[in-house]
């Protein structure tokens, strides 16, 4: 497989990375540069709401998971929140078992009054018109289990457009497979660099800028130069 998996409009070619490859950027990121977790995740929140509110208008239903591609869902909502626009949370677990990011992302989203609840009752309760999947991106661990896999079905059956964040909940974002359920979002907005597992998205596909700076790329020897001019750049497959 060419790496370089993916391209610009403009025919600038996008390095691909395995989810262990984005982890070591994540943490290059963080311990060598001094770029912050809740930094990264502002960046990646601001975008997906940029995008969110690119695809439709109506009522919108953040789903969100535990870990970084939850906190970054919340974060989302707060933006979108902050525009007047109709969006709601649905977790998937209670509230009180959030740590670190997406707990302090939660926080926020309470003390400002957005509706947050979890379980897929309370998606089923709800109109989505959007719904912002960000409930597991790669840091997925075998199929997905639990009330995750619950809401994914459960959005299967539902008449909305749906953004996943990073990777589609479910899809394994190295290999692209899909071990159990999965999103099938109508637009991924991936993050720093597309995963590798994104291949045969057949959606949709927005590289989101999260302001990682290029040396951690090439710290990595990863083939890198910055391919946004604005925060967000769309990518096709490279034929
Ligand atoms: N620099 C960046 O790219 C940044 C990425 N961000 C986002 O963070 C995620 C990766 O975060 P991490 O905490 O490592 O993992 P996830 O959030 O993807 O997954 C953990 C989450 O998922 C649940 N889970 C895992 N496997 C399963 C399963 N089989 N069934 C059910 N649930 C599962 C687990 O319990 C946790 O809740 C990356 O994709 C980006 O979206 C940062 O936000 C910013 C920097
Ligand atoms: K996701």
């Amino acid at each position: 497989m060419d790496e370089r998996e993916f391209q610009t409009a403009d025919g600038q070619l996008v390095t691909a990375v395995t989810a262990a490859e984005m982890r070591e950027i994540d943490r290059v990121a963080v311990e060598e540069f001094g770029v912050t977790l809740l930094q990264m995740m502002e960046n990646a929140g601001r975008n997906l709401a940029w995008h969110v509110r690119q695809v439709a208008a109506g009522p919108i239903v953040v789903l969100a998971g535990s870990g970084g591609n939850g906190g970054g869902g919340l974060c989302s909502a707060r933006h979108l929140a902050n525009r007047g626009k109709p969006v709601s949370v649905v977790l998937d677990r209670p509230p009180a078992q959030l740590e670190g990011a997406a707990r302090t992302q939660y926080e926020t989203l309470d003390a400002m009054g957005v509706p947050v609840e979890n379980g897929v009752g309370a998606l089923l309760d709800r109109e989505a018109d959007i719904v912002v999947d960000a409930l597991v991106g790669y840091g997925l661990a075998g199929p997905l289990r639990g009330s995750a896999a619950t809401l994914v079905d459960a959005v299967a059956d539902l008449d909305a457009t749906v953004v996943s964040l990073d990777v589609p909940s479910g899809l394994d974002a190295t290999t692209g497979e899909r071990p159990g359920s999965a999103v099938r979002p109508d637009r991924v907005v991936t993050l720093a660099l597309p995963k590798t597992g994104l291949a045969a998205h057949p959606g949709e596909l927005f590289l989101a800028d999260i302001a990682i700076p290029a040396g951690v790329f090439r710290s990595l020897d990863l083939t890198y130069s910055n391919p946004f001019e604005e925060y967000w750049v769309r990518l096709t497959r490279l034929e």
